[in-house]
């Protein structure tokens, strides 16, 4: 097929450009232009010769998240729900011990009763926080893990800067403690803290905890854009190197 021969340009009319804002104002205009009058239909919020009230924009220190223990509020956990979690908890460790027991945790599963073993339903334990402690010393081998405390009774412990702090009690918040295996893939960034627990000789305390981990066999290392000269990498990818996910936990275990 012939191509179609192109039809040739006309004389056409150059339209003229509106002039910019920044040309009027340089040649001392003063009135302003239709079209940059606002109609009374556009949208939005009606008069503009009002005082405005000033919008709350929160501020999020990016820092803080950095900080290895932080709490969380709305969550959208209802309180109920929480509340009727931590009662569960309570009427479960109220049982006598040979009920409990028969939830006993099997060796090598991380599901099921008992930590530390009750010898005897009749055996006394001098709970002075001097003598004993809730929970040992340890860093979560998790990569977070979320603590649901108790809302009356303190007794969680951060080690930072060489001292134990204790963590304030927020009712129904969450507490969101970096594990190991953050600890690993932000390269040190945020730090998997060393807690503890002390006990209460007056009142009992429940704390319920999520622990949110990858799957075992998932190999976890350092983000490689995490790693630069500056940064350089603290953790090996293999975890029964020096600096593995096993040797840190154990390493801050036994600090
Ligand atoms: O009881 C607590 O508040 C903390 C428990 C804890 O450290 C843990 O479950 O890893
Ligand atoms: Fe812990």
């Amino acid at each position: 097929m012939a191509e179609a021969e192109a039809e040739p340009l006309g004389p056409f009319e150059i339209q003229p450009q509106p002039m910019t804002v920044q040309e009027i104002a340089a040649i001392g205009g003063k009135e302003v232009l239709e079209r940059y009058i606002r109609r009374a239909d556009d949208s939005g919020g009606g008069a503009l010769d009002v005082c405005f009230p000033v919008l709350g924009v929160p501020i999020i220190d990016l820092q803080l998240l950095a900080s290895s223990s932080s709490t969380a509020i709305n969550h959208g956990i209802t309180g109920e729900f929480l509340d009727t979690e931590q009662e569960v908890a309570r009427q479960f460790f109220a049982l006598r011990s040979e009920e409990k027991k028969k939830y006993t945790r099997e060796i090598g599963s991380i599901e099921g009763y008992g930590n530390d073993m009750i010898l005897s339903e009749n055996q006394t334990i001098d709970w002075t926080p001097d003598l004993v402690l809730g929970v040992k010393p340890h860093a979560d081998g998790s990569a977070i893990t979320m603590l649901l405390q108790d809302k009356e009774v303190e007794g969680l412990q951060v080690l930072k800067d060489d001292q134990w702090f204790n963590v304030p009690v927020v009712p129904q918040a969450l507490l969101i403690n970096v594990g190991d295996q953050v600890e690993i893939m932000t390269n040190g960034i945020f730090k998997s803290p060393l807690h503890r627990v002390v006990t209460n000789t007056e009142r009992e305390r429940i704390t319920l905890a999520v622990i949110c981990s990858p799957h075992p066999d998932q190999e976890i290392q350092p983000v490689e854009d995490l790693i630069n000269e500056t940064n350089p990498r603290l953790y090996c990818c293999d975890v029964d190197a020096p600096h593995g996910a096993t040797e840190i936990k154990t390493r801050r275990s036994h600090q």
